[in-house]
């Protein structure tokens, strides 16, 4: 059975983003050796190479000789994926598909992050077997690039994450961050939706996780979100008062419509998981999304509190 330790060989591919810092700080705590490649390099422990050049990923994968090899690398705004659909398909299907490919014939295990994101949000709350109903370009690629590892890398995990928040203030990309810089810039109102459901998810926790999954053996597909369930919101709500300014700054629940010029992608109305694999095979270490919240506002805080 694998062993992510002290010396273990890892390769992370697209480990420059929100998710690559927690699984970095994670493999480097376990001593790991670890080759984390992406096309932008916010640091130096990284090295360029795009999942989307075969040739370059196979002479990158072999001449690393990995233990494990994991694929973070994706397009994850919604919007350039619709704006851009070849380059979507590209990145977040086929080379997913060609990653796997490869380290299925280097003989070594291989972990593709997917989304909650792929249903079409009809129900309120997905399991692990839900048939995916993708809504968006976004959305299709991870099917396509889910299906078709399941179908051709034996050794493959397939860990679906929810909304995702972490990173801190200079990597997270997303709804934290997205409130956060409205805020440093002076805004007193932040209009936020209600109409849309979902499971945050720590990249922290998500990290610890992912190699508590990688470790077990246990091969397939599963469902790994904070525990808890919650709307945009609810989210914006915590997140205020973990950073002292409930009260100060004013929440306007509004439809999506209201944002329908700068996020005109399709969203699914709900895209809540559930851990229900993790939960049966004991494998679940995922704490509640709030707790996580907590602990993750900390950095955006102490951004507050620094001049500009
Ligand atoms: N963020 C979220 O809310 C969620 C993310 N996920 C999944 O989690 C995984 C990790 O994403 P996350 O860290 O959150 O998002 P990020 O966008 O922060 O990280 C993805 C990284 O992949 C890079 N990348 C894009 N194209 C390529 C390429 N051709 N070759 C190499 N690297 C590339 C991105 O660069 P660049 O910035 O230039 O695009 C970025 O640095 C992805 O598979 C994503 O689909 C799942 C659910 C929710
Ligand atoms: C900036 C802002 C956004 N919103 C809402 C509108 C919209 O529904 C959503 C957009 O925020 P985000 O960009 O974080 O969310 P989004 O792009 O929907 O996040 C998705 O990312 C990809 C990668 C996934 O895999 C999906 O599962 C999902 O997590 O938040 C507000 O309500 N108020 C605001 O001030």
């Amino acid at each position: 059975m694998l062993n992510v330790a002290k010396g273990t060989r890892v390769y992370v591919a697209g480990c420059g983003g929100m998710l690559g810092q927690a699984v970095y700080d994670e493999l480097a705590a376990r001593g790991a050796v670890i080759r984390a490649t992406d096309i932008v390099l916010p640091d130096p422990w990284l090295a360029l190479a795009d999942v989307t050049d075969f040739a370059l990923m196979r002479r990158e994968l072999t001449g690393f000789a990995p233990e494990l090899v994991l694929n973070l690398a994706a397009m994850t705004d919604l919007e350039e994926c619709e704006r851009e659909p070849e380059r979507a398909w590209r990145t977040n299907g086929e080379a997913a598909e060609n990653l796997g490919r490869i380290a299925a014939s280097l003989d070594v295990p291989y972990v593709l992050i997917s989304t909650a994101g792929m249903f079409d949000g009809l129900k309120d709350v997905y399991d692990d077997d839900e048939p995916p109903a993708p809504i968006s370009v976004y959305a299709k690629s991870k099917v396509h690039a889910e299906s078709a590892v399941a179908a051709t890398v034996p050794m493959h995990y397939i860990l679906r994450a929810g909304w995702m928040m972490g990173g801190g203030p200079r990597k997270d990309k997303k709804f934290i961050n997205k409130l956060f810089r409205q805020i440093q810039a002076g805004a007193r109102v932040l209009h936020v939706v209600e109409d849309k459901l979902g499971t945050p998810t720590y990249t922290v926790d998500f990290a610890r996780g992912l190699f508590h999954v990688a470790e077990s053996g246990q091969f397939g597909l599963y469902n790994q979100v904070c525990e808890g369930q919650a709307n945009r919101r609810l989210v914006a709500e915590r997140f205020l008062e973990y950073l002292g300014l409930a009260g100060q700054i004013e929440l306007k629940v509004v439809p999506s419509d209201y944002f329908s010029g700068e996020f005109f992608a399709p969203r699914p109305a709900s895209e809540q998981l559930v851990n229900r694999k993790l939960n049966e095979r004991g494998l679940n270490r995922m704490r509640h999304w709030d707790v996580c919240l907590a602990e993750y506002s900390r950095q955006f805080a102490a951004e507050l509190g620094k001049p500009r």
